[in-house]
């Protein structure tokens, strides 16, 4: 006999301040003889403002014995909870790791779960920890590759916004966390994007690192760098983490960004041997001393849609170089980041969105 079945998935946007706890996807489904509720929640609009829907239907169902233990339920014991973020199209999945200082999942999981074809699909996996040396939190993050950087821009906007929904939080909030590159300050404002304090732009060479020679006092300004057979124009800045930022080599002069092959280029720059310990990459384009456009060719994680420590490193480069001023709009792929190199106390600021998707468990 086959049943009837009412199958509703509530695509649920909570309001403001809903605590997100991060909750299975797959619930336990309950079976009468006339119909059941498959309760499948897909927790999709943990962020404000995106629309709530319903999708019912019918369908038949053979008639089958299934107890409250179901495989779902099975499961539960061997799942990872989490959320995933993006902030300009740079993709993360959050995990509530706030009870312990030992990431929840190993460096190999995550590239598993960063695979976009056998897994969630993300750029990195990014853990909120308990603070230390005062601070309120600690975030870790792992690449897409499994290495660990020391500190990711966009991330941490989404760091801020997943801290305010689990700690239910509304308007606006500071945090102090401690990062691999030190103490980082995000703000989250009143339109909900966060302004984050990205500390001072390390410019020695051998902090970089860059094995390049430094041309002006401890930094590498406008250096050549020879890759695969062209002589590029760079500037090597560390935000944390390192970056290698051109805006033009000795064939052109003013890049044209989107025409040049980022697949093929980028990991030839990632894995110079002027880089010690790898690095990300920045082309970029001056439209005006206010106005960049880059794309980045991140250090484990390829070609991303966004890099906020890039969007910093850019505008440091362009100042150092005479391009720009110290307050630039730097249009990436995935749209725009204000960025701001203070004078008075030499610190970058980086404001940007950062956006709640779904919500989900991962089998471990
Ligand atoms: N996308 C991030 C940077 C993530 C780390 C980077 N891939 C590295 O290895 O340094 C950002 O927004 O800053």
């Amino acid at each position: 006999m086959a049943l009837s079945a009412a199958i509703h998935l509530p695509i649920t946007s909570p309001s403001r301040g809903t605590r997100l706890n991060p909750v299975p996807v797959f619930r336990s489904a309950s079976f009468s003889p006339v119909s059941y509720p498959v309760a499948v929640s897909i927790h999709k609009g943990i962020a404000p403002r995106v629309p709530s829907f319903r999708i019912s239907m019918a369908l038949q169902a053979p008639e089958k014995n299934l107890g409250a233990s179901s495989f779902l339920d099975r499961r539960e014991s061997g799942v990872l909870h989490f959320v995933k973020y993006h902030g300009l199209g740079n993709d993360f999945i959050l995990v509530d790791n706030r009870d312990s200082s030992e990431p929840r999942i190993t460096p190999e999981q995550a590239v598993k779960f960063c695979d976009r074809n056998f897994g969630i699909g993300a750029d990195g996996v990014i853990f909120a920890m308990p603070g230390i040396n005062g601070t309120d939190y600690t975030m870790r993050i792992f690449n897409s590759d499994g290495s660990e950087p020391e500190m990711c821009g966009n991330g941490v906007r989404c760091f801020a916004r997943f801290i305010a929904e689990l700690e239910n939080l509304q308007g606006k909030h500071r945090f102090t966390v401690h990062t691999g590159a030190g103490l980082i300050v995000p703000e989250i404002q009143d339109d909900g994007k966060v302004t984050v304090d990205m500390g001072e732009p390390i410019l020695k060479a051998s902090d970089v690192p860059t094995r390049l020679s430094p041309n002006k006092g401890e930094s590498v300004v406008k250096s050549e760098l020879e890759v695969d057979g062209v002589s590029w124009d760079v500037t090597c800045v560390s935000m944390g983490n390192p970056h290698c930022v051109t805006f033009g080599n000795k064939d052109a002069q003013n890049l044209m960004i989107d025409k040049l092959n980022l697949a093929e280029i980028g990991p030839k720059f990632e894995h110079h041997e002027m880089f010690p310990a790898r690095t990300n990459t920045e082309f970029v384009q001056v439209f005006s001393k206010s106005h960049l456009k880059m794309r980045v060719w991140e250090r484990g994680a390829g070609a991303t849609l966004a890099c906020g420590t890039g969007a910093c490193a850019v505008v440091v480069a362009a100042v150092l170089e005479g391009r720009a001023g110290r307050t630039c709009t730097v249009d990436l792929p995935g749209g725009p980041l204000e960025i701001e190199w203070r004078e008075t106390d030499n610190h970058v600021y980086m404001t940007g969105p950062a956006e709640a998707v779904f919500s989900g468990s991962a089998f471990l």
